[in-house]
C-alpha cells in the first residue's frame, strides 16, 4: 500500500492579481504559468489568502450551525439532480451533504436560509453569499488562465454561460472505535473543477502520478483546486485528474466545502476541436452529463474508479 509522504501540492497565491499593480499582466502571466504547471503534474494546487481568516472562520461557525439542525430540517435540503441535495448514505456512515445550487445568485442563499431557519440567520445568510462571489471569481480567474494557455479564449464565455455551480457542504463525523475511518472513498471529480476548503481537522488525500498519498495540510483561508473530468475531456487529457479521499484520523468533526462547477447538460460534453490531431487522438467520446451520471450513480460506475472511460473511453487501434 501506498504510504503518506511529506510532498505537499504546488501553493498558488492569487492575492498579488487584487490590487492595483502597474505589472498586472506580468503577474498574471506567472501565475498562470504555475496554474497550467500545477494541473498538468498534479491535477490540483492551493490557492492561498483567497478570502479572509474572519470570512472562513464566520463560514465555519455558519457551517456547525446548519448541521446542528434537526434532521428533519436537513431533509427539506432537496434537488433534482442526485446527490445535490441532503445526502446520508450507509455507503459511506461518516460523511453527511448539503447542497446550494448557484449560491453566488444571492437569491438562491435567501432560499436556502429560509427553508434551514424559520426565523432567519442573517450570519449564515450574508457570509455564504460574500464566500460563493469570491470562490465564483477564483473559478472564472483559474479557467480563464487554462484557456488562454492553450489558445481556446474563443470558447471562454460559452462554456461559462453553460455551467451551474454548487456549493456543498460536508461535515464527516469522527469514526467509532471500530469503524472504518474512510471519510470519504477514492474518486475523481466527474464535474468540471472543484474549489475545496477543509477545517482545521484536516483529512484530504490526493494521488500524485506516482500513486502516492498527499495529506493536504489544513491551512485556515486556503482553498484546493482540483481539476475534473470534464475539464480534461474538453482540454482532450492535457491534465491530470487526481483521485482522492478522505481519511479521518481525529476523534473530531470534520467540516468541510466544495464549490462544484459543472456542465449544464444542455450541451455534450466534448473534447474542442484544437485539442485533438494526430499526435492527440480523441480520448473520449461525446456524451451527455446528466446521462453520464445516471450510468456513475446507477449501473455501478461509482465502484470504478475509471467509470468514464468505461462509459466514453476510445478504445485503443479504434
Ligand atoms: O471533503 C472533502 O475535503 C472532499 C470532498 C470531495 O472530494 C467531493 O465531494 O468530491
Ligand atoms: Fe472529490
Amino acid at each position: 500500500m501506498a504510504s503518506e509522504t511529506q510532498i505537499q501540492i504546488p501553493v498558488i497565491d492569487f492575492s498579488p492579481l487584487n490590487m492595483h499593480n502597474p505589472d498586472n499582466l506580468s503577474i498574471w502571466e506567472s501565475i498562470k504559468t504555475d496554474v497550467l504547471n500545477a494541473l498538468h503534474d498534479y491535477g490540483c494546487f492551493e490557492a492561498s489568502s483567497v478570502v479572509s481568516i474572519a470570512l472562513q472562520e464566520s463560514v465555519n461557525d455558519a457551517l456547525k450551525q446548519l448541521f446542528n439542525l434537526p434532521l428533519e430540517t436537513k431533509l427539506q435540503n432537496t434537488s433534482e439532480i442526485a446527490f445535490h441535495g441532503y445526502v446520508q448514505s450507509p455507503k459511506v456512515p461518516l460523511y453527511e451533504s448539503m447542497g446550494i445550487g448557484n449560491a453566488f445568485i444571492p437569491e438562491n442563499v435567501d432560499n436556502f436560509t429560509n427553508l434551514m431557519w424559520r426565523h432567519d440567520n442573517p450570519k449564515f445568510r450574508e457570509s455564504i453569499k460574500i464566500y460563493s462571489k469570491k470562490l465564483r471569481e477564483l473559478d472564472e480567474i483559474v479557467k480563464r488562465m487554462v484557456f488562454e494557455s492553450l489558445d481556446l479564449e474563443k470558447y471562454f464565455d460559452e462554456q461559462m454561460k453553460s455551467t451551474n455551480y454548487l456549493l456543498k457542504v460536508m461535515k464527516y463525523r469522527a469514526p467509532e472505535p471500530n469503524e472504518s475511518n474512510i471519510g470519504l472513498h477514492t474518486h475523481t471529480d466527474t464535474n468540471i473543477m472543484t474549489i475545496l476548503h477543509q477545517d482545521e481537522v484536516g483529512g484530504l488525500e490526493i494521488q500524485t502520478k506516482n500513486d502516492e498519498w498527499i495529506r493536504v495540510k489544513a491551512s485556515p483561508n486556503s482553498f484546493v483546486v482540483v481539476a475534473g473530468e470534464t475539464l480534461n475531456v474538453w482540454l482532450n487529457g492535457r491534465l491530470h485528474v487526481p483521485f482522492h479521499r478522505v481519511v479521518m484520523n481525529e476523534t473530531m468533526s470534520r467540516y468541510s466545502l466544495g464549490f462544484f462547477s459543472v456542465q449544464k447538460s444542455s450541451n455534450l460534453v466534448k473534447a474542442f476541436d484544437e485539442m485533438v490531431d494526430k499526435e492527440r487522438p480523441l480520448l473520449y467520446n461525446p456524451f451527455d452529463y446528466g446521462e453520464f451520471l445516471k450510468f456513475f450513480y446507477k449501473e455501478g460506475g461509482i465502484q470504478s474508479k475509471f467509470a468514464l472511460k468505461t462509459y466514453c473511453g476510445v478504445s485503443e487501434g479504434s
